[in-house]
């Protein structure tokens, strides 16, 4: 898929991986609204890309992943803007273990929330024009990250609802394909700020650091990985594995004869 002309949108844009992947999308081509619940970062990443890429090539919209109203008002204005959607990336998440059902609500229902309204515009079956959705999952989706024990699970709900989904486009002809992202550790905010946020599992902090020890990655790094699940039309129902030394696409054992 060539991104010129294409219009992503992409939540939790405007820090950390989500600024990267705004970046490479609009270094390949594409036009990008940028949904975010902080307004500071938001508006400055939108005023750093105006000079470099014109005004018209981006739209800084407040919204928070857990509103379904903000959400239906983000794509509206989108359609407004831009007459359509072709790109969404799902990365807005948090860790926080003290605040675990809110975890659960971003993390997890939200990016199905956001998937849900996106397809009411995307899907070729309602008049969209098809596309690719691609949700940042976390190295945490495929296997258990001990301290962090709902944010492991809400990543393996990312997993599950991207492949489920990916098949179930396929099967109904929506014209969407749906991959996971999956990376090891990154170097943002979320990682950096970690210690007051594991709660009962800060004691197991020290346990983790043998994982760390392996790298930690950069945000351009995993938005380059993006480019790739969202470029390469090959790609759908897939869990892409980012480490510092490896990409590789999952294997998952098949449960049906
Ligand atoms: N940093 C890591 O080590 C790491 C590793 C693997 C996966 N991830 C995943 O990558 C994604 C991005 O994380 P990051 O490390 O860039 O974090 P970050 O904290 O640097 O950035 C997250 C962005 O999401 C926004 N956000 C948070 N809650 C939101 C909400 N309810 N609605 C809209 N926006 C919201 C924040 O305002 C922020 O701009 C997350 O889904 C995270 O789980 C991170
Ligand atoms: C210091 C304590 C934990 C710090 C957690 C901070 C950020 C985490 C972000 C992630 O999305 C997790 C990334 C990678 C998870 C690594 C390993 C999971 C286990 C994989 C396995 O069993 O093979």
């Amino acid at each position: 898929m060539a991104l010129n002309g294409k219009i992503a949108v992409v939540t939790g844009a405007g820090l950390g991986i989500g600024k990267a992947i705004t970046e490479i999308l609009l270094r390949n081509g594409a036009k990008v609204v940028l949904l975010d619940v902080n307004e500071t970062a938001g508006k400055s990443l939108k005023e750093a890309l105006d000079k470099q890429y014109g005004q018209e090539r981006t739209l800084f919209l407040n919204c928070d992943v857990e509103s379904e109203e903000q959400i239906k008002a983000a794509f509206q204005k989108t359609v407004e803007t831009f007459g359509g959607i072709d790109i969404l990336c799902n990365n807005a998440g948090i860790l926080n273990e003290n605040e675990w059902e809110r975890s659960i609500s971003i993390n997890l229902v939200g990016v199905i929330k956001v998937t849900y309204l996106a397809l009411e515009h995307m899907n070729k079956l309602t008049g969209g024009r098809g596309g690719v959705i691609v949700n940042t999952a976390s190295l945490a989706g495929l296997g258990p990250l001990l301290s962090c024990p709902v944010y492991t699970a809400t990543k393996h709900g990312v997993i599950g609802f991207t492949r489920a989904m990916a098949a179930a486009s396929a099967a109904s002809g929506y014209g969407i394909r749906f991959n996971a992202l999956c990376p090891t550790f990154v170097q943002t905010d979320l990682f950096s700020a970690i210690l007051d946020r594991l709660g009962q599992f800060s004691h197991l902090a020290d346990a983790t650091q043998k994982y760390i020890d392996t790298g930690v990655l950069n945000v351009s790094q995993v938005a380059e990985c993006l480019l790739k699940l969202v470029t390469d039309e090959t790609n759908n129902g897939e869990a892409l594995m980012v480490k510092t030394d490896m990409r590789k696409y999952v294997t998952f054992p098949t449960i049906t004869q």
